[in-house]
Order: structure tokens, then C-alpha cells, then sequence
């Protein structure tokens, strides 16, 4: 854990929390257990599947296979033209699922209107479900069992243990309650770990008054997905405020959290570096361990 990393809000107070040096850590360990996997003869292989022409979808693909080929992974891509059918995109996970040297598979969402993202997944082998949203994964995330974690939920997780900020016992507030952040994320800092052991209350923005929960919040993670919804008069002075949700405009982002909440804020994550950069942390720590597990190398906790 350090701090070293974190700066301060010009003109705010707010010490900011910066995703990135949280990512590199992550993404060393990860770099490491790849080498031990390539040194016992295994090379972990994490597969990407992008349908359709969408160019900021492209452009992750293409971050990704270059972080894959910088820390040692195998990356076999399937690029499906916008026209492909849901059996297409079946039939590519089913071969992914039948080639044991795949031993992770993303698909970059969002796939083309027509296509059903959940339906797919829902081929997808479980243990190869680098994203961490295949039901079972969440049915394990719920029952506490091991398992590939969802990417955001667990690089938020590792975010606030890296700067320092204990969630044991405290009062965290999750606004918005979908099935790919504020959900899963509520189980997990709920879950008996020192990281994590939260009194967790998830309130959505259907809820008429749902500042009221916010404002009693000690660390508030905004999961709506509504671009500026969180605004310093829903802020306690001195939480800890957590940009989780965005929405994407092509590859612009459009955060949850108005930058004017860090005048109330002890803490803050940055509009652009923040809960990012780890979720694709956690990308590669879930390929590198389900390698791991279908090897059946040291048991791999959540
Ligand atoms: N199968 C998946 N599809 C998608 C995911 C995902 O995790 N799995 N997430 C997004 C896209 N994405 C990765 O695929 C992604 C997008 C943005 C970032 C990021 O770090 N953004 C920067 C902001 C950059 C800027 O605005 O200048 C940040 O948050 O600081 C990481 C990953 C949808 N599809």
C-alpha cells in the first residue's frame, strides 16, 4: 500500500486517487505470474472477440493485445464482421471453450445492435470469463467461492486499499444498482476480507431522495451511469467519492461525478485515470489466474 502516488486538488483539499500506479502494481504481480507460468512450460493465452466496426471498441481491442504481448500473454483475436449472427458469435465461443490452450476470452462489449452481449456470455465457459460476468461467476462472487471477479467492482476494491482507505466497518453508500458495477460491487466490499468488510447500502436513482443516502456516506461510490449526477450537495464533506460509473461518447468519457464535488471531498478519484485504469488491471489478473487454475498451479483465491 502507499500514498506516494497521490496528490492533492489544486484549490479543493481533496487528495485525489489515482488509478494508475494502483494498475502498475496490479499488472507486475500479473507480469510475474505469467513468468512462472512460461517457465513451467504453460503460456497463458487470453483470446478477444470484437464484432462490428465500432472504432473506440477497435481501439481498446487493440490496447489490450498490446498489454497481453508486453506481459507474455498468447492473444488469438476473432474479429466478426457487423453482420455476424448471435449463432456466429456462439460458435467462436464454443471453440474457445473446446481449445484448452485459450485459457481466458473477451468480448468486447458493445457488440452490434441485434446481438445479445448476455445471451453470448452465457456460452462462455465460466472459468474463462475474463470480464467476471457470466451468471455463475456472479452466483460464486455472491456465495463468496473463488472465481474470476468483475473487473470494475474488484479494481475499485484494490484502488482504495492501495491508497489507504479502510472500508472495514465503514459506511459505503453504492449509487446505482446494475448488473456490471453497483451490484457486484456491493457484494464484494461487503465480503469478510480486511480490504473490504463494508456496511454497504446500494440506493438507485429511482429512489426519490437517494442524496439522502449519499450525504451519510463515508466513501460513496457513484455507479448510475448518468453523466454529472453526483454533485457536491450529495457529498458528506470529507467522504471519500468514487467515479465508478461512466458513459462513453465514442471514446470520450462522461463520468458520474461532477469535478466540483472535490471541493467537498477528503478524497477523490481523477475524472480521467482513476477506477479505469484498474478495471483493465483486473482484466489480466482474472486471465493470468484462470491460466493458473485450468493448470492446476497453487490454489487462487478471489
Ligand atoms: N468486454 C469488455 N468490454 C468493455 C469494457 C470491459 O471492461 N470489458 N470496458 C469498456 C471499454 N474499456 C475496455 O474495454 C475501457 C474503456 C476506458 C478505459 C479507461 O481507462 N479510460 C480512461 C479515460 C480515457 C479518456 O477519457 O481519456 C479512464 O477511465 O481514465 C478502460 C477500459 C467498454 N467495453
Amino acid at each position: 500500500m502507499s500514498v506516494s502516488d497521490s496528490t492533492t486538488v489544486a484549490r479543493s483539499g481533496a487528495r485525489l486517487l489515482p488509478g494508475a500506479p494502483v494498475a502498475r502494481q496490479i499488472l507486475a504481480e500479473v507480469a510475474d505470474e505469467v513468468a512462472a507460468l512460461r517457465a513451467s512450460g504453460v503460456v497463458p493465452a487470453l483470446a478477444t472477440v470484437l464484432v462490428g466496426d465500432d472504432d473506440a471498441s477497435a481501439g481498446y481491442i487493440r490496447i489490450k493485445q498490446r498489454q497481453a504481448a508486453e506481459l507474455g500473454f498468447a492473444s488469438p483475436h476473432v474479429r466478426l464482421p457487423a453482420s455476424a449472427s448471435q449463432a456466429d458469435l456462439c460458435r467462436v465461443l464454443a471453440d474457445f471453450n473446446a481449445d484448452a490452450g485459450v485459457h481466458a476470452v473477451l468480448v468486447q462489449h458493445p457488440v452490434p445492435v441485434g446481438l445479445d452481449y448476455d445471451r453470448a456470455l452465457q456460452v462462455l465457459d465460466p472459468d474463462k470469463d475474463v470480464d467476471g460476468m457470466h451468471p455463475v461467476n456472479m452466483g460464486r462472487l455472491a456465495l463468496g467461492l473463488p472465481g474470476p471477479l468483475p473487473c470494475t467492482p474488484a479494481g475499485i476494491e484494490a484502488l482504495l486499499a492501495y491508497h489507504g482507505v479502510p472500508l472495514s466497518g465503514r459506511e459505503v453508500v453504492v449509487l446505482g444498482r446494475g448488473a456490471t458495477l453497483g451490484r457486484p460491487l456491493a457484494m464484494l466490499l461487503a465480503q469478510k476480507r480486511p480490504t473490504a468488510n463494508a456496511a454497504v447500502t446500494v440506493v438507485h436513482t429511482g429512489v426519490a431522495d437517494w442524496p439522502r443516502y449519499t450525504r451519510r456516506a463515508e466513501v460513496l461510490v457513484a455507479a448510475a451511469g448518468v453523466p454529472g449526477i453526483v454533485r457536491p450537495e450529495h457529498v458528506r464533506p470529507g467522504a471519500v467519492v468514487v467515479g465508478g460509473g461512466v458513459r462513453y461518447a465514442g471514446r470520450r468519457l462522461l463520468p458520474d461525478v461532477d469535478e466540483s464535488c472535490a471541493r467537498v471531498a477528503g478524497a477523490i478519484t481523477p475524472r480521467v485515470g482513476g477506477v479505469g485504469p484498474t478495471t483493465v488491471a483486473m482484466l489480466f489478473r482474472n486471465a493470468v489466474r484462470a491460466a493458473r487454475r485450468a493448470v492446476g498451479s497453487a490454489e487462487v483465491d478471489q
